[in-house]
Order: structure tokens, then sequence, then C-alpha cells
């Protein structure tokens, strides 16, 4: 791996090719004297910068092949600087070539001093940009979907999946553990849905006793039972128009679940103690923490019901399987938290991110908010430390081997040294004693993001 900038040079006169090859200092320097080498070298080297000359072979004397490489190229990767060449009289074809997405121009015949500059320029441009890019990316880490925060590639995919999924009429089923943001998700989903105008109806089937549970769901009416003074609408009439999250729907009972069928197939419901059907255009979105399909397998579930509640079904890993998921979290819930209960707390120590990182989190999202809840309320100094965690030593099995033991201490040493430098390359190699491209290798090798 090198960190030597790459210039390509798209230029089909031999002797200009070799002229501007050798007029530029600390770059690489590619050549491609066709639109096909041209995209091949900006698909091989991916080239900050690129000058291109607009009269490329089969139309050495027009332009046609100059804005065609100049639009395949931009498609391909729109960051890239491309500094188009104008011949004689042709300052209106550059100007063109800016309208369309290039980044500057230079006249031939070439002052190469004057092109140096716009190079460099463009260079430095590009590596602010980049850099903006990935302090953005950092301070905003999700574009606030459901008001989740992540930044993790595996919690990206599953945002990616739930976003596509929203404005199909799909029941969608989440599958993950207590705390992973399943409800956070379902609220998303609906808010990107066509029915994020109407409204989000949450219930919880494992909190709700059995007795009541069907009275909640489909309604009563006035006189139904002992108690049932007025006619009361159901969770899933509340959410006409919108979205029913039934939360741990597994724990939903089998007579019950007959008549979620019902409702899923003829989407109309009867309230207890009602004579007519009512229609009813819910849209339905299931969670739950169990093995549901193994569930059908036990006869605790029925099949029917599950394939009518899963049309789509999407996995969410634990916070433990989401690398950089929890530090990202721990300091915005710090951050949210100290705002509310003590402002002298402004961050997290070094040893507490250490321990975050460490951590299995068991309870997920919901254990990470408390624990930090806690520690900003005890917290002496300016800083929340492991202590005020309260974070036991993490169990410590045997790994597989000793390469892999070192792998995953390695990991963690580098997460920690990013989260410390606020992911800072330089910052993070000073700390970890290695140089910038040695870390890089390992961000690689890991598949870690810097
Ligand atoms: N990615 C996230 N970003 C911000 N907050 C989160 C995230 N994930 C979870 N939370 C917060 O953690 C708590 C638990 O999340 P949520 O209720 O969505 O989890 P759940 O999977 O539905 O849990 P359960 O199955 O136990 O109900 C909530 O306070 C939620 O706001």
């Amino acid at each position: 791996m090198t960190d030597t900038p790459v210039l390509l040079i798209v230029e089909d006169d031999a002797a200009l090719q070799r002229q501007l090859r050798w007029a530029f200092e600390g770059y690489r320097i590619v050549t491609a004297a066709t639109r096909a080498e041209a995209i091949e070298a900006l698909r091989l080297h991916e080239p900050a910068v690129v000058t291109l000359d607009l009269g490329l072979p089969p139309d050495p004397d027009g332009t046609s092949e100059g804005f065609a490489t100049l639009a395949e190229m931009l498609a391909l990767k729109p960051d890239t600087k491309i500094i188009v060449a104008s011949g004689h009289g042709a300052r209106e074809s550059a100007l063109q070539a800016i309208a369309l997405g290039a980044w500057d121009f230079y006249a031939k015949p070439i002052d190469i001093d004057a092109l140096a500059l716009i190079v460099a320029r463009a260079f430095h441009v590009h590596t602010l940009e980049a850099e903006n890019r990935r302090l953005a990316a950092r301070a905003a880490p999700a574009a606030g979907f459901g008001g989740l925060l992540y930044a993790s590639d595996e919690m990206a995919a599953v945002v990616r999946t739930v976003e596509r999924v929203a404005p199909a009429d799909v029941s969608v089923m989440l599958l993950g553990a207590s705390g992973t943001g399943k409800e956070l998700l379902a609220r998303g989903l609906h808010d990107h849905s066509p029915r994020g105008r109407g409204a989000f109806v949450a219930i919880n089937c494992a909190a709700i006793p059995e007795t009541l549970l069907e009275s909640e769901l489909f309604g009563h009416e006035k006189g139904a039972f002992t108690g049932a003074v007025k006619t009361t609408p159901g969770k899933i009439e509340q959410a006409v128009g919108g979205t029913l999250f039934l939360d741990e729907i597994g724990d939903v009972p089998l007579p019950l679940q007959v008549k979620l069928l019902r409702f899923l197939q003829e989407r109309v419901i009867e309230r207890i103690g009602g004579r007519k059907p009512i229609p009813v255009d819910t849209r339905i979105v299931c969670a739950t923490h169990q093995d549901l399909a193994a569930m059908v397998v036990d006869g605790r579930f029925r099949e029917d019901l599950y394939y009518r509640l899963a049309e789509i079904v999407v996995r969410i890993p634990s916070l433990a399987e989401r690398p950089g998921d929890a530090s990202l979290l721990a300091r915005a819930l710090l951050r949210r938290h100290a705002e509310a209960m003590n402002l002298a707390v402004t961050g997290l120590a070094p040893d507490a991110l250490a321990a975050i990182e460490a951590w299995r989190w068991p309870g997920n999202v919901r254990e990470l908010e408390n624990r930090i809840k806690r520690a900003v309320i005890m917290a002496d100094g300016k800083l929340v430390t492991a202590a005020d965690l309260d974070l036991a030593d993490p169990d410590v099995a045997l790994p597989l081997n000793l390469r892999s033991a070192r792998e995953s201490v390695d990991r963690r040493t580098i997460r920690q040294a990013l989260a410390q430098s606020d992911g800072n390359i330089s910052g993070a190699s000073r700390l970890l004693g290695v140089s910038r491209p040695t870390l890089y290798d390992l961000l690689k090798s890991y598949d870690l993001h810097g």
C-alpha cells in the first residue's frame, strides 16, 4: 500500500503524455490514451485527480469522446476531480465540461506551472472533502432512522433492509435479543412507509396477562364481560391506517393466535362481545427474541400464522456483534444524560471506553443506557470512569488459538485507540506506537473503519 497520490493523465498525444508525465513531481502518474483505458485506470488506481483531453479517439478533433469519458468517470466515482484540457477557441466546451461536473480546465498549449497549481489545488480539495465526509459520517452516524444511532456496517445493513421494505405493505418480523432496538426499527419502518401519517401503536404481548391480551388487541363491546363499562376499540383498530407493532409475538397464546390469523387473512376483526365484523386496514410489524421456527416445530406457534407474519424477516445483531456501536452509543447517551442530570460530566475516561468495548452487553443497548445513566449520576469528576460503569471483568474463556487471541486483542486495542483519538489515524497510530501505514494495513486486514 502506498500513500503517494495518484494522478491519471488521459491524453492521446504520446508526446504530450510524456511531457505531462515528467512535469509532475510527488504524484504517481498513470496514463491512458482512450476512454476504455481511462475507465480501466480509474477502476484500478482510483486516482483523486484526472487530467482529461476532450479530443480522444475516435473523435480526436471533437469533444464527444471526451465528454463521454467525463460522464462515465463521474458516474463511477463522483468525487474524482477531473481537469479538462481546452484547445484553442474551445473555451465553450471547457465551460460545458464544468457544467457537467468537471472540476476545472486548463488551456492548451500547456502552461505547466499553471496546470501544476490547478492539480495541486484539486488534490488538496479532494483530501479536505474526503476528511469532511468522514467527519460528517462520524458526527451523524445515522440519518436518524427511527432515532437509531449506529456506526457498524452490521446495523447499517439492517437499516438498509428495513428502509427498503418500509414502503411495501408486507408484514415484517424483527428478530433480535432484548434491547437491540427492535421497537426503534419498527417505528422507523412506520415513519418511512406511506402509513407514516397514521398512528404507530405498540403492544408488548409478554407484558400483558393472557386474559387481558385479547381485549387489548381486539377491543370489547360495552357489557361484554364484568367491568366492560364502555365499548373500547383495541390496539388493532387504534392503528387503522397506521402500523401495529406486536412485540414479543412468541408470547401470544395459541387460541389468540387463531384470532390473529383470521384478522391477517380477512382483514376484519370482531370486538369481544361484538356481533359484526369490522374491516381494518392495519399493517403488522412484529418482533421476538424467541426462536419462532423452533416453536412452530414444537406446536407452540401456528405455522400458518408464522408465514403470515414473516413475509420479510430481519435479524438484528446484538450490540456485541456490532463493532464500534457501543462506544458511539455510550458517547451519545452520555451527552444526553449529562445534559439532563449532571452537567459537570463531559465525557468518558479511557478506562471507561476500554471497559465498554470489552463488555459483552447481554442486555444490549438498554443495558448500556442504564449503565451510562447510573454512571453520569455517580461520576465525581468530569469524566465517567470504568468504576462508575460498574462493569465486572468480562468472562475470559480460552480463545480458539493464539492467533485468534492476538487478533481480538489487536482489534480491541485499535478500536480503543481510535475512540480516544476521535477517529484520527495519526493520533491513534501514535497511541499505538505504530506507523500510519501499519495502522492502515491493520484496519484493512481486520476490516475495521478508521
Ligand atoms: N441504535 C440505537 N440508537 C439509540 N438508541 C437505541 C438504539 N438501540 C436501542 N436504543 C434504545 O435502547 C432501548 C431499547 O431499545 P428497544 O426498545 O427498541 O429494544 P427492543 O429490541 O425492542 O427491546 P425489547 O425486545 O426488550 O423490547 C430504548 O431506550 C432505545 O431507545
